[in-house]
């Protein structure tokens, strides 16, 4: 059962910027009106429909007079400000010529790791699908610096599906799904139907981006289909250009690639999905092989099992949570600062008083374990 209050399917739809444009640097209004017209006839069967839209760079820097798509930062922002508009503007003139109402979404990283501001974007996606408008997401790349950028579409539509709680992602590429190799470097490779785990082997394969324009390439889909997979969510990956695609990817039956997660794997919930994906650790916590088995079986951590506290942290930080080897076995929000931590490591329960505070260090509703994830997020 769906967490969103509304009963129709959600669908996350992300177009890369060579389904939009031309090779030229222009919106190709041909592709983008039947991306469009595609979301439209999901809309008329009753779906609701978020799209995460590149193409901003794409279709704005020839017109900031570069030749080829820029590589240095700021022109690079410069072009997605012209290109944004156009994109929108593109884009609402179609829909609105259907009878729908797209609105455009500029997000940066910094609005997801604030819990506030997280819960904020939600609410107001929620309010838009809700009344039948088509929201129209992207990376806010005219303001956002290098270090702290999603960086790429793909994993960002894979954190918006999990922050609306969609129903299926479908990505839109320039290529027909994942093959067991790169296709334009092995024309031998043959394309995975259906992946229900993504295996060393997947993540050998997936290489760069295939055209000029494309930024995250296969690697940056694969980490979104990770994503989605940690937090309960199928995907799909397609080709923009095969006719009906949307359509038939949401009913099952489309050339490309279906990810599912496996049906008993544990879900990451809206707070662990943000603790997972989005909080940025301040601090590390090390703890004993017993309470390491205790991590693995979703137990909460108590100050009897932790042997290091490294890092300065606030109560209410995420924090790494890493065994005795050093390896991170996971994230959780700790009840206490690290310099409370310091001073009651290793207590036992009947040490831990209620003027000290709560007896767990991390409570397992704010615990996320890695090995217990249908997809490795590191
Ligand atoms: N294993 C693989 N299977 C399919 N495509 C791959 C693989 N490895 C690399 N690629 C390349 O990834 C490209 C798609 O990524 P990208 O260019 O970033 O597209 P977009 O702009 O749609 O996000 C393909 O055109 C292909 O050349
Ligand atoms: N935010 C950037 C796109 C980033 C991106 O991931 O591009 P792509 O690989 O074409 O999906 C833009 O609008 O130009």
């Amino acid at each position: 059962m769906s967490l969103h209050e509304s009963t129709n399917k959600r669908i996350v739809v992300k177009i890369g910027s060579s389904s939009l444009t031309s090779r030229l640097g222009d919106i190709s209004r041909r592709k983008l009106e039947r991306i469009v017209d595609e979301v439209v006839s999901l809309k008329d069967e009753g779906y609701e429909v978020l799209l995460v839209s590149s193409g901003a760079v794409a279709a704005g820097y020839r017109r900031l007079g570069c030749l080829n798509r820029p590589t240095s930062l700021a022109e690079k922002q410069a072009a997605a400000s012209i290109g944004q508009g156009l994109l929108m503007e593109a884009y609402s003139e179609r829909f609105i010529s259907h009878g729908y109402t797209a609105s455009q979404i500029l997000i940066t990283r910094s609005d997801f790791s604030d819990r506030d501001r997280y819960h904020n974007a939600r609410n107001t996606i929620n309010v838009l699908l809700d009344r039948g408008i088509i929201p129209i997401v992207n990376e806010n790349d005219t303001v956002t610096v290098e270090r702290l950028k999603f960086g790429d579409n793909d994993t960002l539509s894979a954190k918006v599906a999990g922050l609306v709680d969609a129903d299926q992602l479908v990505i839109l590429s320039d290529i027909d799904g994942l093959y067991t190799e790169d296709p334009r470097k092995n024309p031998e490779a043959k394309l995975l139907r259906k992946v229900r785990e993504i295996t060393p082997e997947i993540e050998e394969s997936a290489g760069e981006p295939g055209s000029a324009v494309g930024t995250g390439g296969m690697r940056s889909k694969i980490d979104a289909v990770k994503i989605a997979m940690a937090s309960g969510i199928s995907s799909f990956l397609g080709n923009a250009v095969t006719p009906d695609i949307i359509h038939q990817a949401v009913k099952g039956n489309a050339r490309g690639t279906y990810f599912v997660p496996e049906k008993n794997a544990f879900n990451l919930d809206m707070k662990r999905q943000w603790i997972a994906f989005h909080s940025g650790p301040e601090g590390e916590i090390t703890v004993s092989n017993k309470a390491k088995a205790g991590i693995d079986e979703l137990q909460s951590l108590y100050p009897t099992g932790i042997r290091y506290v490294s890092g300065h942290f606030k109560k209410g930080s995420v924090v790494r949570i890493k065994d005795l080897d050093g390896n991170e076995i996971g994230l959780g929000v700790s009840n206490y600062s690290s310099k409370q931590l310091i001073k009651i490591k290793g207590f036992s329960l009947d040490k831990m008083t209620d003027e000290i505070g709560p007896e767990e260090a991390i409570n397992n509703q704010d615990l996320v374990c890695h090995t217990r994830l249908a997809a490795p997020i590191l």
